[in-house]
C-alpha cells in the first residue's frame, strides 16, 4: 500500500505539489492523472525518495522508500528520465542491477522474456528505440518481483501491440495482490486499465474515487433519442428520477434522456405510437470526465483551432 500524508513540494516560491493525501491499495491498478504540469511526476519522485517533500511525508508497504534496505525488491519504478549506461546491453544492464540489488540472475532472463526482449536483450541500449527503451524500464521494475509498482507514464512510445501487453501486464500484476500506481495522459487506456483513480491539478488533489464513479458523476448513462414527437415524449417520461433535456448542437427533435433506459423508453414510446427514428444509449468518456474534473487546473491550453483564411 502507498499512501501520501500531506505531500507538499514548493520550488523556490512556487507550491507545485500542495497537501496531497491519497491511498493506493493492494490489488487494483490506480491511475495517477492530471494535465500536464499538475505535478505528477514530483509525487512520484517523492514517494520513491528521489525528491525530499517541502512538507509532508509518503509510506510504501507502511515505510519511507529510503529506508527499505533492499528497495527493488519491494518496489518496481519507472520514471520518465532514466539513468541507463547506453553502452551496456539489455542483458548487462539488468545483470548488473540484479547483482546490486541480490537478486537471483534467474530473474533477467525471465523479465527480459516478460518484456518481450529477449531476442535484442544482446544489443546495446544506445540503439534502441523510446519503445523498447520503456520495455527495457518495465523490465527492470518487474526484476525484484516488487509488491508495489510505481510507473510514470508507462505507455509512452509503445506501439499498440506494447499498449496493449502493458495493459495485461498491469491487471495481471494487480491480481496478484500487488499495489500498482501508474500516470498516463491516454484516458481511453486509463479506462480500460485503471479502476481506482487519483486525480490532481494544480498540484491538488482534484479526485480519490473509482473511474465508474468518476463517469458517473459527469454525467453518467443517457440516452440519445430522436423523435418527430419529442415534446409528447417528454411529458410521457416526466417523473421521479427522469430528467429530459435538448441534446447540444441538434434539433428541436433530439431527447437526451438520463435515469430512464432504452428500454424503457422504447415502451413508452410504443405504447402511445410515438414513432422513434433513434434510441441511442451513450456514455459519458473517462476523457469527457477528467476534462470536466481539470478544467480550472488547466495551466497549458491549446489555443482554439483558427477557422477561416487569414484576411
Ligand atoms: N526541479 C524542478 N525545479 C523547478 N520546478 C520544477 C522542477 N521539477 C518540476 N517542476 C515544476 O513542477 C510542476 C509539476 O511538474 P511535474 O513534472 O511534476 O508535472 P507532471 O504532472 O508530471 O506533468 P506532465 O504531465 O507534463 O509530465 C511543473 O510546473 C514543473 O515545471
Amino acid at each position: 500500500m502507498i499512501r501520501a500524508y500531506e505531500l507538499t513540494k514548493r520550488y523556490g516560491d512556487r507550491t507545485v505539489v500542495q497537501g496531497l493525501d491519497f491511498t493506493v491499495r493492494p490489488g487494483h491498478v490506480t491511475g495517477f492523472l492530471g494535465p500536464n504540469g499538475a505535478g505528477k511526476s514530483t509525487t512520484m519522485r517523492m514517494l520513491l525518495g528521489l525528491d525530499a517533500p517541502t512538507r509532508g511525508r509518503s509510506t510504501i508497504g507502511g515505510r519511507d522508500y529510503t529506508t527499505h534496505p533492499a528497495p527493488l525488491t519491494e518496489v518496481g519504478a519507472l520514471l520518465e528520465a532514466r539513468s541507463v549506461h547506453p553502452g551496456l546491453t539489455a542483458f548487462h544492464h539488468l545483470t548488473a542491477l540484479a547483482h546490486t540489488h541480490r537478486i537471483p540472475r534467474g530473474r533477467v532472463e525471465h523479465v527480459l522474456d516478460l518484456a518481450g526482449l529477449t531476442e535484442v536483450a544482446d544489443r546495446r541500449i544506445k540503439g534502441f528505440s523510446l519503445g523498447m527503451g520503456q520495455r527495457l524500464g518495465i523490465a527492470a521494475a518487474l526484476l525484484g518481483d516488487p509488491a508495489t509498482l510505481v510507473l510514470d507514464e508507462p505507455v509512452n512510445g509503445l506501439d499498440p501491440e506494447g499498449v496493449r501487453w502493458i495493459r495485461g501486464l498491469l491487471t495481471s500484476l494487480a491480481a496478484e495482490g500487488r499495489t500498482v500506481l501508474v500516470s498516463s495522459h491516454l484516458m481511453s487506456e486509463m479506462a480500460l486499465t485503471a479502476d481506482h483513480l487519483v486525480v490532481i491539478g494544480r498540484g491538488r488533489l482534484l479526485a480519490d474515487t473509482t473511474v465508474d464513479a468518476l463517469i458517473r458523476e459527469a454525467g453518467g448513462a443517457w440516452v440519445k433519442v430522436v423523435t418527430p414527437r419529442a415534446e409528447a415524449l417528454r411529458t410521457l417520461l416526466a417523473g421521479p428520477g427522469v430528467r429530459t433535456g435538448p441534446v447540444p448542437d441538434a434539433g428541436p427533435d433530439h431527447l437526451a434522456v438520463h435515469g430512464a433506459d432504452a428500454a424503457r423508453i422504447g415502451r413508452v414510446a410504443a405504447t402511445h405510437a410515438i414513432p422513434l427514428h433513434e434510441l441511442t444509449p451513450q456514455t459519458v468518456s473517462l476523457e469527457q470526465a477528467f476534462m470536466d474534473l481539470t478544467r480550472e487546473s488547466v495551466e497549458y491550453r491549446t489555443p482554439a483551432p483558427l477557422t477561416g483564411a487569414p484576411a
